[in-house]
């Protein structure tokens, strides 16, 4: 199985795993959330220690492998990337299980098991961006928008749209839902790194918001900022959100 097959499999099953355990009514609110990372979190770890026994892993939530630092091929994953939104009973969360090679978001997969009966976007199966809409919608965290949003959504002529999840995020702007995604104030490596490698084979524009490229696997796994968006939007984003940072 190639490296992408299995990203798609692990992320799918995962999300399978984790509306069935919802299904079940048996959790709600915070403990359903708890739960839900753990189970996805046991499977996706038990499963990646199996059958990519020579790979390092870093996880949301598991202790990451010892010297990953020094590891070129690291999977990055994700169990339940919108854990309050899933616990809410929303649609918008995601699994994300990527592989970084040399600091490089190189495969990824994302599922979005709430959305259309169940998605998984991939970085070996690009397809063309959908024609973007005017004016151009700006997808931003719902309960941590970031102070930049509005500058950027001025200069854009554009509109704020709340949605949870980095990986329901990115995908909406690669389904057409949305022409750019944008954060700042905390983030993890694992909010971001499946996301951006399905992203970039989609032809999306990913950098930190500074405009530098984003790297994986760094000591620190703290990636505060980023954008994600259609190619002829990113300059003029980097501009406004330059602008107001360096007042
Ligand atoms: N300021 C912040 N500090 C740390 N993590 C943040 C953050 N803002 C967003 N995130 C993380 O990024 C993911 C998407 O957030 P949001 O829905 O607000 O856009 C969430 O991941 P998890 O659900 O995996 O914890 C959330 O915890
Ligand atoms: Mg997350």
């Amino acid at each position: 199985m190639t490296d992408a097959e299995l990203a798609a499999r692990l992320a799918e099953t995962a999300g399978q795993i984790l509306i069935y355990l919802r299904a079940s009514g048996l959790l709600s609110g915070k403990p359903l959330g708890t739960a839900g990372d753990r189970t996805a979190d046991s499977f996706l770890m038990s499963t990646l220690k199996t059958l990519r026994s020579e790979d390092a892993v870093l996880c949301e939530e598991s202790r990451a492998t010892p010297g990953r630092t020094s590891a070129n091929r690291v999977w990055i994953v994700d169990p339940l990337d919108g854990t309050r939104e899933y616990s809410e009973g929303r649609k918008d969360w995601a699994v994300h299980v990527a592989l970084a090679i040399d600091g490089v978001a190189t495969v990824g997969a994302v599922a979005l098991p709430d959305c259309d009966g169940g998605l998984v976007l991939r970085s070996d199966e690009p397809s063309a961006l959908p024609a973007a809409a005017s004016p151009p919608r700006i997808v931003v965290s719902r309960t941590r928008p970031p102070p930049e949003a509005e500058a950027v959504a001025q200069a854009l002529d554009g509109q704020l749209v709340p949605m949870g999840s980095a990986g329901a995020k990115a995908m909406a702007v690669l389904r057409g839902e949305a022409e750019a995604y944008v954060h700042s104030g905390g983030q993890y490596e694992w909010d971001s790194c499946a996301p951006v490698a399905v992203a970039i084979a989609h032809g999306l524009t990913c950098t930190r918001l500074d405009g530098s490229p984003l790297r994986y696997n760094c000591a620190n796994v703290a990636l505060p900022d980023l954008v994600i968006c259609r190619p002829e939007l990113h300059e003029t984003i980097l501009s406004a959100v330059r602008a107001v940072t360096e007042v």
